[in-house]
């Protein structure tokens, strides 16, 4: 198995690269995890408690989870990855019956910060975009999808995101094999991407 790990600030792109990397890919032989699936569950806590979370903090991440899947993934087993809802800041209490793939893509912003994750991966990719671009994005994207107004983004932007953006994510880049600019759409850096993957599943 090929475990590549795809990381960003948020709004750089990560979702958007994946699936324009899979695109033109067969399904059955590409896999991929999503570390939002592995913010850690806060049943216990009320939905106001839970929108004070700090969401670009490594300690809202279930990595003890996320490294017990992958490992299984590893293994040749299948996992049942949660369903994560933006919208509730907690699981869905569902999950998605996630079988191992020749390929396994594993993107979010904080993977890279866990050593034994990073130890994971066979290759690492970082995807930059500058930070004005990936906050108007995420404007964007949180209210249109995510249930969040303009007022939401921009306290989260300034109180956590972007100081955990410097001090946790910008820092992984020492770490990418591979950094995509992501200003504009880079089919090129998609296209390298996918002809190592095809490698592979040769
Ligand atoms: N290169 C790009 N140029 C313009 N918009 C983009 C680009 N890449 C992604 N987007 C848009 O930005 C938003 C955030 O992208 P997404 O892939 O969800 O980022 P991430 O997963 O890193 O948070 C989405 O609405 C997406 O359509
Ligand atoms: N309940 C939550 C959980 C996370 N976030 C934000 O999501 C961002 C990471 O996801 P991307 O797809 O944007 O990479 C992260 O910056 C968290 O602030 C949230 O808003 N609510």
């Amino acid at each position: 198995m090929l475990i590549i790990g795809l990381t960003g600030g948020t709004g750089c792109g990560k979702t958007t690269v994946v699936n324009q990397i899979l695109n033109e890919l067969p399904d059955a032989e590409v896999g991929i995890i999503s570390q939002d699936s592995y913010y850690s569950d806060t049943s216990h806590l009320s939905y106001d408690e839970r929108k004070l979370i700090n969401f670009d903090h490594p300690k809202s991440i279930d990595f003890d989870l996320l490294v017990k899947h992958l490992k299984q993934l590893k293994e040749g087993k299948p996992i049942e990855q949660p369903v994560y809802s933006f919208v509730k800041h907690n699981r869905t209490g569902d999950t998605i019956l996630t079988h191992p793939r020749k390929v396994m893509i594993v993107e979010g912003i904080l993977i890279f910060t866990h050593p034994d994750i990073r130890d994971l991966f066979d290759i690492k990719i970082f995807v930059h975009a500058d930070s004005d671009e990936r906050l108007i994005r995420r404007l964007k994207r949180d209210i249109a999808e995510r249930g969040r107004d303009m007022d939401e983004v921009l306290n989260r932007y300034l109180t956590t995101l972007k100081p955990m953006h410097q001090q946790f994510i910008e820092p992984m880049k020492e770490y990418a094999d591979i950094i995509i600019p992501n200003n504009k759409f880079n089919t090129v850096a998609i296209n390298i991407v996918r002809t190592i993957i095809n490698e592979k599943l040769l």
